[in-house]
Parts: structure tokens; sequence; C-alpha cells
């Protein structure tokens, strides 16, 4: 099976040309392939296919296994596959998810994406006990009790996936793995969640780390951005445009009022191989 390694800032999965390809098994195929000594190495998988509504369709499959709603970074760098490899030559172009069908607007350079601007949608705010799916629009900011010593006042906003927000003074202090791993698997979160520890330097800056659902730690996620550009209003702390750092690299977000969230970053190509297991 022939596949092409991407990354949008860091956030690195293996694509498969499914207008091509035939992959029968994702969810094993996502586990071994994401290893990153048995494997090839990523964050997961991501499958580019036709679809009947969108110019074309996009599967996420976290490093676990598990299949998620939407991927921020991965749907930049699907957009940047199917222009480039002419399999879609449209801008803008839009693309099939689970969490609905994505706006995508190509930034180019000698004909060949660099970036891009997604809109993400509307954002849904949501209690932490009711399911991500349908959950009622109503902002939370509740104390999230990990044990007698650790509690964290969090924000949950679902972009289609689950997200858990949390401001912090110091990004240093934090215990990312331990307290990252017990928060995506709180009870509160039937769907487990996406966590995102966020430092705000001025309303229109801040910097930010994920674990994420599935995949640990990544060097960015691009729905957990567009969930902390809306929890950083909800909470007063930023303005609607931000400008967010995340280990990989830079986002910018705007959340227009009463509206969809927009995301603009870049998205590479990295190498293409051949599957051999
Ligand atoms: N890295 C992705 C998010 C993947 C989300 C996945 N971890 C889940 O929701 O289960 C992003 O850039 O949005």
């Amino acid at each position: 099976m022939k596949f092409t390694k991407m990354h949008g800032i860091g956030n690195d999965y293996v694509y498969v040309n499914c207008f091509h390809e035939v992959v029968e098994d994702p969810v094993g195929l996502s586990k071994k392939i994401s290893d990153r000594h048995f494997g090839v190495g990523s964050d997961g998988l991501i499958l580019i296919l036709p679809s009947e509504i969108a110019d074309c369709k996009m599967r996420i499959f976290n490093a676990d296994g598990s299949e998620a709603q939407m991927c921020g970074n991965g749907i930049r760098c699907v957009a940047k596959y199917v222009y480039d490899h002419a399999l879609v030559r449209k801008n803008p172009l839009t693309v099939e998810t689970l969490a609905g069908i994505k706006t995508i607007e190509l930034y180019t350079k000698n004909e060949r994406v660099c970036s891009a601007r997604v809109n993400m949608g509307r954002p849904k705010l949501m209690r932490p006990e009711i399911p991500m799916v349908g959950a009622e629009t109503q902002v939370v900011d509740e104390m999230l009790v990990l044990n007698e010593n650790t509690s964290f006042r969090v924000t949950c906003v679902s972009m289609g996936n689950p997200h858990c927000v949390i401001f912090v003074d110091d990004l240093k202090q934090l215990h990312i793995e331990k307290d990252g791993k017990a928060i995506e698997h709180h009870r509160v979160f039937p769907e487990r969640t996406n966590v995102h520890f966020v430092k705000v330097h001025h309303p229109g800056e801040v910097t930010m780390v994920t674990w994420e659902r599935g995949s640990g730690i990544t060097l960015a996620c691009g729905t957990g951005a567009s969930a902390v550009c809306v929890a950083g209003v909800l909470n007063n702390l930023t303005e609607r445009k931000l400008l967010a750092h995340l280990p990989g690299g830079d986002l910018e977000l705007e959340w227009v009022e009463d509206e969809n969230v927009y995301m603009t970053g870049a998205a590479a190509e990295v190498f293409t191989g051949e599957w051999l297991l």
C-alpha cells in the first residue's frame, strides 16, 4: 500500500489516497503504522476518499486506532494533497468529515498549497458529563477534580470532537503525561476528550500544549486550538482573533461573532513510501 507522510505544524499523520487504494482495517492499520519504532511513526492515520456530498472525504484514526470526528491540522494536509495531486483542482474546496462538510481556502506558491484557512464550523459548549454529540449549548466553567491534591478549572468545547481547555499561569509546572491522561479518561467524558493547557500572554496571543485523545502528547492540535480560541473568549481572557503558539508551530484563529471558527496554518508533504506489512 502506498502512503504519504504529511504534517500540519508537526502534527504528523500517514495519509492514504483511497481514490486508488483500499484500506480494509483502518483501526488495526493505524495502530501498527503509527508506531514510532515498528511502523512509519505518526500521530495516526488519515484516509482520503471520494465523497458523494463534497469534493472529497477525510477519515482520521488516532494512534490507538480510535476514529475521531475531525482533525484541523489533518484537513489542511488533505486539502493540500488533493489539490497538489490534481484529484481536486478547486479553490476553495470542500471535505466531508464526521463533523460535517468543511470548506478550505488554499494559499498556493508555484501551484502547490503551502497553507490553508479552514472554516471549522460552530463550536458546541457542553457540560462534561453529557456526551459531546448533541450536547446542550451551555457555557461550562467547572472544577474537574482528579484527586484530593489535583483539580482544574475547565472549559469544555466541542469542535465536532471533544476538548477540555485549562488556563494556567505556568506551562512549566504541568505534569501533562499524568494529568492529561487522567483527564482524557475521566468518567465525566464518556467519549474521552482532548486536553489543552493554555498560557495567555495577552488577549491576542497564547501558548498551548496538548494531550490528544487516542494519541497522547502531539506537537499541535488544530481542533484544539480552535476550542482554545472559543474558551478564551468565553472566559473573557482573549479576543476573537487569536495567535496560538503550539510546540510545532503557530496557528491563527478567529471566532466570528455568533458563528463559525476559522483556523489558518501550514501544511507540508514530507515523503511517500510503500507499506509492506
Ligand atoms: N490533531 C487533530 C485532532 C485530532 C483529534 C483526535 N485526537 C480526537 O479528537 O480524538 C487536530 O489537529 O485537530
